[in-house]
């Protein structure tokens, strides 16, 4: 079974067509990361998969949930990191966490969650008002909630952008062992292209609402093995 698999996902606002027809499968364990000029409609295609907003038409199934049929279902298997800007102001970064705790039916803040606050060095700030503080301490949060007990797809917006190095190597560090350990599945929109040729073992280029290029593990070795190839340059290529 697939970890999440799309089929023609269709979306238009206002008539203007965004997503024109993507398709992809992810299985588990994958590393994958979507990657693709601005406007692309990356951000889009994961608010869809996170069931944020309804695709017009295709069908998105996470492990065996049909999103559309039984979004519950489809929307416990998976985690969205949550846009810093969308983080309520007023409450703690630790009553976030309990709300978050509680919406996934879970007894406590996991144990997990905050051993990923220590290696974000997000403990010292725990029972600090959201709104007070800094953006790449509320990107931290962000993150953290939408990996909360570990459901086995994650699915990340720019989840780099903001952090300073040795949090970007701790999250990455963390990312990893859930896919290779834990088996859990790991989508993420980024621009960080030396970073995410490094990390990850699948990439998805993403051109004007549709999936243009596809590089598999297999791809990004040949890529990585070659001291003049990169993934930037591939993706200039294939956007050429
Ligand atoms: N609510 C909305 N109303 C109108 N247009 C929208 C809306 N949301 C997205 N768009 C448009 O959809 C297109 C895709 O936007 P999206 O944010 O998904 O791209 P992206 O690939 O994530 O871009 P970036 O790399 O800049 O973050 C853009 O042209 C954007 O203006």
């Amino acid at each position: 079974m697939k970890a999440l698999h799309v089929e023609g996902l269709h979306y238009s606002v206002d008539r203007q067509p965004i997503l024109r027809g993507v398709e992809l499968s992810l299985a588990p364990g994958e590393f994958a990361a979507l990657i693709g000029p601005n406007g692309a409609g990356k951000t889009t295609l994961l608010h869809c998969l996170a069931g944020v907003v309804a695709a017009d038409s295709g069908r998105i199934l996470v492990g065996d949930a049909d999103l559309r049929i039984e979004p519950l279902r489809a929307r416990h298997r998976l985690g969205l990191s949550i846009d810093p800007s969308r983080l309520p102001a007023l409450l703690s970064v630790r009553e976030c966490m309990k709300l978050f705790t509680d919406a996934r039916g879970l007894p406590a803040i996991p144990p997990s969650t905050l051993a990923l606050c220590d290696a974000l060095a997000l403990t010292p700030v725990l029972d600090r008002w959201v709104g007070q503080c800094s953006l790449g301490t509320r990107q931290k949060v962000g993150i953290v909630l939408g990996l909360l007990g570990e459901p086995p797809l994650l699915i990340l917006d720019e989840p780099l952008n903001g952090l300073d190095p040795l949090s970007a190597y701790a999250l990455k560090e963390h990312l990893r062992r859930l896919c290779g350990e834990h088996g859990a599945t790991v989508l993420l929109a980024t621009h960080s292209l030396d970073i995410a040729e490094r990390f990850i073992d699948r990439a998805m280029l993403m051109v004007d609402g549709r999936i243009r290029r596809d590089w598999s593990r297999h791809d990004l070795d040949a890529i990585r093995a070659h001291p003049d190839r990169s993934l930037e340059r591939a993706m200039i290529e294939a956007m050429a």
